[in-house]
């Protein structure tokens, strides 16, 4: 048993709502957990990290949207206990590893005191940064490799040579500089078709800034974050891994030498999570049109050679270039059929065609599918209908914002 020293985190929701919340833990069966977490509060660090496994497993006993959500906010609950821990004891990045898991995997009801403990825990560790104490961070500053994306890194004629065929009925997709919000509704929005907007990014901040590795090691270097690793996700041998933001800028800058294939921050919603990176952005007028709501902004970061194989969504999307380029392939929503989505309900949002081998004995009509295709550039957004199919390759270094929102009006019911 160990005593927290002075230094803590304030969870007003925490001590407000453990009752309830674990009662109705031990309500689902969780008596073991209730246990772990009681003698947690009352200061058993290793009961909290007992607490945490016992949610972890629970998170992992089957299917992502079966897991019961009060195991998620129990597992929030753990991780709070936990980082409160390592908080008191000086362990800052351990601190916020687990908040960060706590984030990423745990349930909403504890988010408030999260985010709380995350400004707190940051704050300490940059007094103790600016006061000269051994920080692991570092000394692994890598010299020379201050920008993510080198002039030299896009080599055209390779690019090209990765692109899949383009079929002779391909057309580029339309591109438009400052457009207005209207002439985006009347043109493209109710019209369901794809634009690129250019000049439309220059105001924010995360422009200059996030092609700067210091600048974000600084920001998010200690924060903990969901990867993808592998060619992409329909092959068998992809995998996810939780790594820290650091780790995962090494690995993209050393991209070059990895066989597993690419690492891939890939659909994440990272700024949700660090606020730092929430203040370079922002969100784009387009995202108004329709009336409707704004659904969510998910990070897209890796090195070249990333690729999401063929699918559409539900959404609107605007697809915000900020650093490099990247390839993109769209199918009309018209073009379901010939595409040969998945029957399983997980995936039935995405194609069996793998458009950089196309098997055109299995799927015959994948090949003569009209469709449309730009090279997305640094500073440029794009507009994708939702249920467009959309296929995507980074060119280089790539570090793209998406932007999804629904609609009362325009063409999400007719296509
Ligand atoms: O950039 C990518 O790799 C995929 C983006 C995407 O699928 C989306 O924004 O919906
Ligand atoms: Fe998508």
């Amino acid at each position: 048993m160990s005593s927290p020293a002075a230094a803590t985190i304030p969870t007003p929701t925490l001590d407000s709502q453990s009752p309830a919340l674990l009662q109705s833990i031990t309500s689902h069966g969780g008596y073991a957990f209730t246990r772990m977490a009681t003698l947690a509060a009352a200061g058993d660090q290793r009961a909290a990290e007992a607490a945490c496994e016992m949610a972890w497993e629970q998170l992992h006993s089957g299917p992502w949207h079966s897991v019961l959500p009060v195991w998620r906010d129990a597992y929030s609950m753990a991780c709070l206990h936990v980082a409160k821990f390592h908080f008191s004891n000086g362990e800052f990045r351990d601190a916020l590893r687990s908040l960060d898991l706590g984030i990423i995997m745990g349930g909403p009801l504890l988010r408030k005191d999260m985010d709380s403990a995350i400004e707190v825990v940051s704050a300490a560790k940059s007094r103790q940064y600016r006061n000269g104490v051994a920080d692991d961070n570092k000394g692994r500053e890598n010299v020379g490799a201050r920008l993510l994306v080198h002039p030299q890194e896009f080599d055209k004629s390779e690019a090209l040579r990765i692109l899949p065929i383009r079929s002779l009925s391909s057309k580029i997709v339309a591109k438009r500089s400052i457009l207005s919000l209207e002439t985006f509704l009347c043109e493209f929005f109710l019209s369901g078709s794809p634009v690129i907007i250019t000049d439309c990014m220059a105001h924010w901040p995360a422009t200059t800034r996030w092609n700067d590795m210091d600048y974000l090691r600084r920001v998010a270097g200690d924060r903990t974050v969901p990867v993808e690793v592998g060619k992409n996700y329909l092959c068998s041998d992809w995998k996810q891994e939780l790594i820290t933001f650091s780790e995962f800028l090494e690995r993209v800058q050393s991209n070059a030498c990895r066989s597993k294939g690419p690492t891939y921050l890939a659909q994440h919603q990272l700024f949700d999570q660090i606020n730092d990176l929430r203040k370079d952005i922002s969100i784009p007028e387009y995202c108004y049109a329709g009336g409707g709501e704004l659904r969510s902004l998910n990070a897209w970061f890796g090195p070249a050679g990333t690729v999401t194989p063929l699918h559409h969504d539900p959404h609107h999307n605007i697809l915000a270039q900020v650093v490099g380029k990247k390839y993109v392939r769209l199918y009309s929503a018209s073009c379901s059929e010939d595409l040969y989505p998945y029957s399983e309900t997980m995936l039935h949002n995405s194609s069996q065609v793998d458009l950089d081998n196309i098997d055109e004995v299995e799927f015959p009509k994948a090949g003569d599918l009209d469709f449309i295709d730009c090279i997305l550039e640094e500073g440029e957004m794009l507009y994708i209908p939702p249920k467009w199919w959309h296929y995507v390759r980074s060119l280089t270094t790539s570090f793209s914002v998406s932007f999804w929102w629904s609609s009362d009006s325009g063409s999400s019911v007719s296509v």
